[in-house]
């Protein structure tokens, strides 16, 4: 059936395995084809897949998956991989509630054997693969495919050092396409493309080149094969190499013609662990992507003929723009403030601030361990450092935070974007933890914004506290429109604000749940109950006149915020029992997110908020106070 598209025929990797080089190539093209439509239509990375999609047509053809293990790193880029392996017909439910999700899921398909989305995860999940292998027995083998961005993650070096001890069923894929979100920092970077930019790879390239086009057709592709591999030994990644690999590259990571009869040698090496050096282009075959400057790395739906995106208008900033407009305010005004991000320029909103002050600005790449304890140095001695990590990221550095600056009390202040739910990324990406993990450390000063002023406020509070740590965590998305003060007066640390008086309930805000808050005690007013609105802004350390006050003044007090069980609402019960305030017969409940993951499964918090929203804070204080809510309240 030659117009019968290839694609069509094709629902499981297998389907492939009787394909010749130009049936790749075809199926590759449509395949290409259909990931751009499905994303136009979704929303989602794109620039990634697009990159990778000749790589994820001969990596399926080459590796007998779902028995040879695929591993994915970040897997962002595995849209295409997930049309190929049986989920074609519901790649438009991708990152929507109960769809699929935007990165590997091991619940998902067996073909997703890791799930990802932190990046540089792979290879050591790939050597733990490997190690039960050989436990077992089995010789299948196990390929880890990890870009060069990823490849600047401490991690991705721990398993590759520890790689050739383990085991000799290891393939890594180094998909090297000179980008990150934002192109690539640091010295693997300059390694990588000096393999590739190289002399010595040029001149046998084009050796090699020569010779294959003199040849009889027949012998001219067994040249050219001739010529990748010694390429390879000649240029060499002696650095990889050094650690037990054998590396073979750079290699084309477009050309179907080279790239399937490599992959089928690095296949069949089995003395040592092989990586092998893919390089291709991010966007490709896309120009809106490749011709944008992150590739499209992430878009909103979009249309196919112009590459359009459909964003939506708000009329508020965002906190990232907000975060990143203060901080250079204040940078004009204090030569000690420098900021770090961890290949995250853009989405912490640095992008502003390193084109303000570009000697003032580290993006360390994907590094949040180093970000961290690099801040602490810089603290140290004097500066006056903001590490701007998503709360989700910072779970990576966590250990640094604890052990190198708050037992030493370094002040290096926390910026941490995308805490509380972040929608279409799901649970890999959520800022659930940060108030737990973070308000668990002696000395820490940790804040919430409940709104874009506040934010302002919280950086100036953060920028004046010189002795001890400090973090602010605000959501992803856009303010609620409030005004903003040209320079925002620090806050009292410690302090909350009572924003609404009432006498029967008082509902205890942290962050941006204030509003919801505020709705709630409408609803409670109509039903006849009066409420109290507080606003704790400080979740350590907590204001505890100003609770304990609430707790004495009023029959019910509810705590509200968008983190997980032990965070605030458990350290306000910590505070309350410990001063015996909860003896006389307090009514309390504490409303957190729900003690799941929050993602495509169990999408009841993906979008939503998690019942913390008015009709859910205004019925836990009715319930609290035995007022059956005969129907549901309607903030
Ligand atoms: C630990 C961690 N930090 C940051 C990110 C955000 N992030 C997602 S993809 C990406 C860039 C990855 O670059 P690379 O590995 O080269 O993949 P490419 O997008 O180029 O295919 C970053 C920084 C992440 N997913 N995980
Ligand atoms: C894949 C990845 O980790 C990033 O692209 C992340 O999805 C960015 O999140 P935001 O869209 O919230 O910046
Ligand atoms: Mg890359």
């Amino acid at each position: 059936m030659p117009d019968t598209p290839l694609l069509d025929q094709v629902h499981f990797p297998a389907d492939t395995r009787g394909f010749d080089i130009p049936q790749l190539r075809r199926l590759a093209d449509e395949l290409r084809a259909e990931t751009i439509d499905a994303v136009s239509t979704t929303g989602g990375h794109l620039g990634a897949g697009l990159g990778v999609v000749e790589l994820t047509v001969a990596l399926h053809h080459v590796f007998e998956t779902p028995k040879d293990i695929l591993i994915w790193d970040v897997g962002h880029q595995c849209y295409p991989h997930k049309i190929l392996t049986g989920r074609r017909d519901r790649i438009r439910t991708l990152r929507q509630p109960g769809g699929l999700s935007g990165f590997t899921k091991r619940s998902e398909s067996e073909y997703d054997p890791f799930g990802a989305a932190h990046a540089s995860t792979s290879i050591s999940a790939a050597l733990g693969f490997c190690a039960a292998r050989d436990q077992k027995g089995e010789s299948n083998k196990v390929v880890a495919v990890i870009g060069d961005g990823s490849m600047s993650a401490g991690m991705a070096y721990e398993a590759m050092n520890n790689a050739a001890e383990t085991t000799k069923q290891l393939v890594v894929i180094l998909n090297d396409n000179d980008m990150s979100i934002a192109p690539p920092v640091g010295g693997m970077s300059a390694y990588l493309a000096k393999q590739v930019s190289g002399g010595a790879y040029r001149n046998f390239r084009r050796f090699g080149k020569s010779v294959a086009e003199h040849l009889p057709r027949p012998f001219r592709n067994a040249a050219r094969k001739a010529e990748e591999y010694a390429r390879g030994m000649i240029v060499g990644g002696t650095f990889f190499e050094e650690l037990g690999f054998y590396y073979v590259g750079p290699v084309d990571g477009h050309d179907m013609e080279n790239l399937v009869p490599i992959l089928k040698n690095a296949a069949a090496i089995t003395d040592r662990p092989v990586i092998v050096h893919v390089v291709t282009q991010k966007g490709k075959g896309y120009a809106p992507a490749e011709s944008s400057a992150d590739k499209l790395h992430a878009v909103a739906k979009f249309d196919v003929v112009s590459g359009q995106q459909s964003k939506s208008i708000s009329n508020a900033p965002s906190y990232t723009k907000v975060f990143g407009t203060e901080l250079i305010k204040r940078a004009h005004l204090d030569p000690s403030i420098v900021a770090i991000t961890a290949a995250m320029p853009s989405g912490t909103g640095l992008d502003l601030f390193g084109q303000a002050f570009p000697e003032r600005t580290y993006d360390v790449g994907i590094a949040e361990q180093h970000a961290v304890t690099f801040a602490a140095g810089l603290a140290a001695d004097g500066m006056k450092p903001v590490c701007a990590i998503y709360s989700t990221f910072l779970q990576r550095g966590y250990d640094q935070v604890v052990h190198d600056v708050a037992i030493q009390s370094l002040p290096v202040r926390f910026a941490m974007d995308r805490a509380g739910l972040v929608g279409a990324d799901g649970a890999t990406h959520a800022g659930s933890f940060d108030i737990g993990f973070m308000g668990a450390l002696p000395g820490m000063v940790l804040m919430a914004a409940a709104d874009e002023a506040d934010l302002a406020a919280m950086i100036a509070t953060s920028l004046e506290i010189d002795d001890r740590p400090s973090a602010f965590r605000y959501p992803r998305g856009d303010g609620v429109g409030v005004e903003i003060p040209e320079l925002a007066a620090p806050l009292e640390i410690g302090k909350g604000r009572i924003v609404r008086e009432g006498t029967t309930v008082a509902i205890l805000s942290l962050g941006t749940r204030l509003q919801e808050s505020l709705k709630a005690a409408d609803a409670l007013a109509a039903r006849g109950v009066s409420a109290t609105v507080a606003d704790a802004r400080f979740a350590k350390p907590l204001d505890a006149d100003m609770i304990l006050r609430l707790a004495r003044e009023h029959e019910c007090l509810i705590t509200v915020e968008e983190g997980a069980m032990g965070g605030f609402g458990a350290f306000v019960l910590q505070l309350l029992a410990g001063k015996g305030a909860l003896d006389a017969g307090l009514k309390i409940r504490t409303l957190c997110l729900p003690d799941v993951f929050q993602d495509q499964d169990n999408p009841v918090a993906m979008y939503a908020t998690a019942g913390l929203n008015a009709e859910h804070i205004a019925a836990a204080a009715l319930q609290a106070l035995g007022v059956e809510a005969t129907r549901a309240v309607r903030a």
